[in-house]
């Protein structure tokens, strides 16, 4: 059953250090890990490439629940691939995360990803990454984080991130993208951005990530020995 499997759920807006986070609790615990916003992000590239309307919920609905996309290590990282082609670079552009957030506006588009998400629960336990990961798609999670941070210090830290990966990207640009980008995530009317009744929120504004490593470590122990 994997139910009985244990998840840890890190939920939060853009740039707040989820993915981050994730990874360095994958790695910790030797967990599976579900970017479940790489799906969504997957997703809006393949309505671009085949010239689906971002506000077609039909089309875009059908495309998700065919949706030919695989994640494959490979040094320590996670290609995706979409329909055989390598994106993982393309899907983190801001365009994309944007995109993403308009397609995952869609109840029907939702729905037609659930069972692809719920699917990475496996053996020895699983961190999820994203929106709604401890309010809908892994509701009886044992731990959940909620991690946030002002949005300054968001689009300080995607400004930052973008320019290591060598895009030219402007901060007030950025800035205005995630405002715009948190209204929508926050504001829908299915699975909204909101912090899981029983999770722990950190505002990471002014921590390190090895301290929010740490507490999130501390709190995931307690709960799961509980
Ligand atoms: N607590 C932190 N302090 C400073 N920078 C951080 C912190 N957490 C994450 N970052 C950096 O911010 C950027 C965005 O983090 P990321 O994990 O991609 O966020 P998210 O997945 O929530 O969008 C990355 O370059 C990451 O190294
Ligand atoms: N579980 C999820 C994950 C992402 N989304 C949507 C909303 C987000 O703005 C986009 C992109 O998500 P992603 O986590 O990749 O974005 P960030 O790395 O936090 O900037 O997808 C969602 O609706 N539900």
């Amino acid at each position: 059953m994997t139910q009985n499997v244990p998840v840890v759920t890190i939920d939060g807006p853009s740039g707040s250090g989820k993915g981050t986070l994730c990874q360095k609790l994958a790695q910790h615990y030797q967990w599976q890990l579900l970017d479940s916003g790489a799906i969504y992000r997957v997703l809006a590239l393949a309505a671009l490439h085949h010239e689906v309307a971002l506000g077609n919920e039909e089309a875009l609905s059908l495309l998700a629940a065919h949706l030919d996309v695989r994640f494959e290590a490979k040094e320590g990282n996670t290609l995706v691939i979409l329909e055989g082609e390598d994106v993982s670079l393309e899907i983190r552009k801001e365009t994309a995360g944007n995109a993403a957030s308009k397609v995952a506006a869609f109840p029907r588009v939702r729905e037609a990803l659930l069972r692809r998400q719920r699917a990475f629960r496996e053996e020895p336990g699983l961190i999820a990454d994203g929106r709604d990961m401890g309010t809908v798609v892994f509701v009886d999670a044992p731990a959940k984080i909620f991690l946030d941070a002002s949005a300054a210090e968001r689009a300080q830290r995607r400004y930052n991130q973008l320019q290591e990966k060598g895009f030219s990207v402007s901060f007030d640009h950025l800035l205005s993208e995630i405002e715009e980008r948190d209204h929508r995530d926050r504001n829908r009317s299915v699975a909204p951005l909101v912090p899981a009744q029983d999770a722990l929120v950190i505002d990471s504004t002014s921590l390190s990530i090895e301290e929010v490593v740490k507490m999130s470590i501390e709190y995931i122990d307690s709960k799961l020995t509980q």
